[in-house]
């Protein structure tokens, strides 16, 4: 036998957890909303580090093998799928049947004598109705689906535990539990467990009632797996989600940008986005925990902004070296949040349009990167995004794209244009890559853009690896490198880089190129930016086409619109290539087009 072989009682693949979001009104869309959803509330409750969990989608259901190697299946069904589910229903009692476990939320999906309809609710319309639940002396506010109950005295038929009573009626049980002889194990929750807060913002006192016992909601559910389900809801390594704080180095611009967005406030203190959501506080003590992915509470005032410390960030350092007339002026920091990506879309307002807001994370925990990549994004890196409007009808609202390209050149100026710092070798390639040596990639840009009124608004995320020596490499492996050669000619050692100062001289240089860009048109941005091409000398690629034919051209910069320009070697041709459409492979000398 060899030595590596696997221990017997060691899976050889991660346990998973499927989850599966009955979709029967709501869009496949909305079912993956669902899913992102609960998926972040799992990352709250157990250790995601020692499973994997997928969206089992209604196709998959009969399929794939799910079964096989499921720790757990979790149903979430909604308001818009009370009639019983019989085929699921029946998946479920085989799945229980070889030992399987399942979480279900919203005790109508499955076919149970005891699951009682009131008529009306046969109807398709149900409502929700707020209960407060009683879980081992804990007592909280839970969403329950109108007429639909789950009657006691059928009950007795099957062997349960009662774990969630309604307060003061302990005939109506809200969370049930069943376990076979094979071990196999089912809860079912009439209470919406599943549910955020803010999945009920319809009602500025519900939706307070919810949050102030949220907390309690994430330990029901914690015990909910541990004890209950027998999974691991240790600590897993991905840190807590934080709040986010918001900073200026002018008390009166924080003022201002506050002022224009009180007509945009739900209640007194919410400020809604597509998908995350801000809850201004005043202070910490005001922040509820645990912070969800969908609700960011935003600290907006606190001691002065020059006292507050961070984990991952040194406001001081940040100021110190920003020397915009308005980007970059009004910060939104936060130390650890999934993306920064959707978080400065609740603070766009009409009233404040060049606010030139900013999102910095200490660390990402789903980062993204281009083309539906993920970005690793540990502490080390300098991650932004950033925000910038302007008439659509202007110069850049006609070609956005280059917004993208300004930012990959301000981040390499940001490094290269310091003094003893011109030979840190880092270039750009197409179309964002900050690359080492052609091709070790250090840093790229990532823009989301929408248009309203007329106005573009451009939400332009980057990221800079400045001192995680993994996966790849970084700025300050590259100063260490540069030093040696320094040391060899007796010359001064350069200091390594702070992310901080990266960040605040790539937005400075960034604001200085779209002022020269708007002023003057392309051509000083286009100069300094093939300085920086590793284009200039590998430029000779093969085109794939739509006929499948590979064709030789030679890249010749950007067109009119931002776009890359090539030239088809054989019939002298220009083509224009749209970084949406194509990717670049330098070591094979390769476009292609992207596969979606
Ligand atoms: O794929 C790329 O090259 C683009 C990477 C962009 C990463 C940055 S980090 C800050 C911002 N937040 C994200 O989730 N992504 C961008």
């Amino acid at each position: 036998m060899s030595d590596f072989s696997l221990p017997l009682d060691k899976p050889s693949k991660p346990p998973v957890i499927n989850i599966y979001c009955s979709s029967k009104e709501t869009s496949l869309d909305e079912a993956d909303k669902n899913f992102e959803k609960l998926k972040s509330i799992l990352c709250l409750c157990l250790n995601t580090d020692q499973y994997v969990i997928y969206h089992l989608k209604p196709n998959q259901l009969f399929s794939d093998p799910w079964e096989h190697n499921t720790e757990l299946l979790i149903v979430s069904s909604d308001c818009n799928e009370q009639e019983p589910n019989n085929v699921l229903s029946e998946l479920i009692q085989k799945y229980l049947a070889t030992g399987g476990k399942v979480l279900c939320f919203g005790a109508s999906i499955l076919h149970f004598d005891f699951v009682e309809r009131k008529p009306s609710a046969h109807n398709s319309s149900f409502t929700w109705n707020f209960t407060k639940m009683e879980y081992q002396g804990k007592v909280m506010m839970v969403p329950v689906i109108s007429d639909v109950s789950m009657t006691s005295s059928k009950l007795s038929l099957v062997p349960f535990n009662v774990l969630g009573k309604q307060e003061n009626e302990p005939k109506l049980p809200l969370v049930i539990s069943m376990s076979n002889s094979e071990n196999g194990i089912l809860i079912l929750s009439q209470a919406a467990l599943d549910k955020d807060p803010t999945d009920f913002l319809s009602s500025k006192e519900t939706f307070a009632s919810l949050q102030s016992h949220n907390s309690v909601r994430f330990e029901v559910l914690q015990d909910l797996m541990s004890a209950r389900l027998g999974l691991d809801s240790s600590a897993p390594q991905l840190p807590l989600l934080t709040s986010a704080t918001l900073l200026s180095a002018e008390k009166n611009r924080k003022k201002e940008l506050l002022h224009a967005l009180s007509c945009k406030l739900h209640g007194s203190n919410l400020l809604i986005g597509a998908s995350v959501s801000l809850q201004l506080v005043e202070s910490q003590k005001d922040v509820m925990h645990p912070i969800s992915a969908q609700c960011l509470p935003l600290i907006i005032q606190e001691k002065e902004d020059k006292d507050v410390q961070f984990q991952f960030f040194t406001p001081k350092e940040y100021w110190e070296n920003l020397q915009t007339k308005s980007l970059g002026q009004l910060l939104l920091y936060v130390d650890v949040v999934p993306t920064t990506m959707p978080l400065l879309y609740p603070l766009i307002t009409k009233n404040y349009p060049q606010a030139g807001l900013v999102a910095i994370a200490g660390r990402q925990t789903s980062g993204r990167g281009r083309g539906g990549n993920q970005w690793i994004s540990p502490p080390g890196c300098a991650m932004f995004t950033l925000h910038v409007c302007f008439d659509a009808s202007s110069a850049l609202g006609q070609a956005p794209t280059f917004l993208q390209h300004f930012c990959g050149l301000a981040m390499v100026l940001s490094v290269r244009e310091l003094p003893g710092y011109e030979d840190i070798n880092i270039e750009i390639k197409w179309s964002n890559d900050i690359v080492f040596n052609n091709c070790i990639k250090l840093g790229g840009v990532l823009v989301d853009s929408y248009t309203e009124e007329g106005k573009l608004h451009a939400f332009i995320g980057a990221g800079l690896n400045v001192s995680n020596h993994n996966p790849t490499m970084c700025i300050n492996d590259l100063i260490k490198l540069e030093n040696k050669m320094r040391i060899l000619n007796g010359m001064d050692v350069l200091p390594e880089l702070s992310k901080e100062k990266i960040i605040s001289r790539t937005i400075t240089t960034f604001e200085q190129i779209m002022a020269k860009f708007n002023s003057k048109g392309p051509g000083d941005f286009e100069n300094l930016l093939y300085k920086y091409w590793i284009h200039k000398n590998i430029n000779k690629f093969s085109l794939e086409t739509e006929n499948g034919k590979n064709i030789d051209v030679k890249v010749c910069g950007l067109d009119s619109q931002g776009h890359l320009s090539v030239i088809e070697e054989k019939e002298q041709k220009q083509i224009s290539l749209n970084s949406l459409q194509y990717s670049m492979d330098v070591k094979q000398h390769l476009i292609f087009k992207k596969r979606t």
